[in-house]
């Protein structure tokens, strides 16, 4: 599986403008690499400028959605579009979408866990779904958002439930950049599969994201790490039967005891 990552520099506030620098970029890697799959990462369209997701935030069904169904089909890319902010009947979601190469919408997430740190529980509301896989080029993923990566419960469900990849999108704060990295680790380790996260880079309100989107084998091998400060791409191939290669040489999943803890 081919996969393109874009480390962004979002801009707080302005949707259109991130949208335009995302069309920009999906072409250009879409001549120039011909990845299997893109991925985005944390509240691309938005950013944290909470206070006018109001205004700013996705409908359900809205803008983004429609903007990248035909990139997708045009580029013959599967999607998985980071996270956006989308109003819902129950209050502002922080939204997880993939979208495959057909055009369609085949999986949607909503953060589970809201991080206090950045306001999130003031102005969004948690996902209340459990969390499911999807398939994609006949693998099975599973996606969660920045905050998510703390509660390992949520990347083992995934993985217990097939994933053999799992996405993390991110607006990380460099504060913490050494558990970002940490974190990404253990969970590819732990669960023994790839992970795949696509983080931000750049600020807003006093705070700095880490960048540091990465690849990183199941058996914890850094196979891309992207700069700390700077907008990349990454593109990397992943090499799928290095799961099964992993779960034979050190079979964790079948030495699980779950009765006793
Ligand atoms: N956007 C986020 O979820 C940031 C998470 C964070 O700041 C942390 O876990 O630390």
């Amino acid at each position: 599986m081919k996969l393109a990552i874009y480390q962004m520099e979002v801009q707080a506030g302005v949707p259109d403008e991130n949208r335009k620098k995302v069309q920009h970029w999906l072409r250009e890697v879409a001549v120039k690499h011909r990845p299997d799959v893109a991925v985005l990462p944390e509240m691309w369209t938005t950013g944290y400028a909470l206070p006018d997701l109001e205004e700013i935030a996705d409908d359900e069904f809205g803008e983004t959605l429609t903007f990248l169904k035909p990139l997708a089909k045009e580029y013959k890319m599967d999607i998985i579009a980071g996270s956006i902010a989308v109003k819902t009947k129950g209050g502002i979601v922080n939204r997880a979408l993939t979208i495959s190469k057909k055009g369609e919408l085949i999986h949607t997430y909503d953060k589970i866990h809201l991080v206090p740190m950045l306001d999130e529980p003031r102005y969004l509301v948690g996902g209340k779904e459990k969390v499911t896989t999807y398939d994609l080029h006949g693998t099975t993923m599973g996606s969660l958002i920045c905050y998510d990566l703390r509660f390992p419960e949520i990347s083992r469900t995934l993985a217990l439930q097939g994933a053999k990849v799992i996405v993390v999108m991110g607006e990380w704060p460099a504060a913490r950049r050494e558990q970002w990295d940490a974190l990404l680790r253990a969970r590819a380790i732990e669960n023994q599969c790839f992970i795949v996260a696509a983080g931000a880079v750049g600020g807003h309100n006093g705070t700095n994201y880490s960048g540091h989107s990465t690849v990183i084998s199941p058996w914890g091998k850094i196979i891309e790490l992207a700069d700390a400060e700077k907008e990349e791409t990454l593109i990397a191939n992943i090499d799928l039967t290095e799961v099964n290669e992993f779960r034979t040489a050190v079979p964790t999943f079948e030495s699980r005891e779950p009765s006793l803890y």
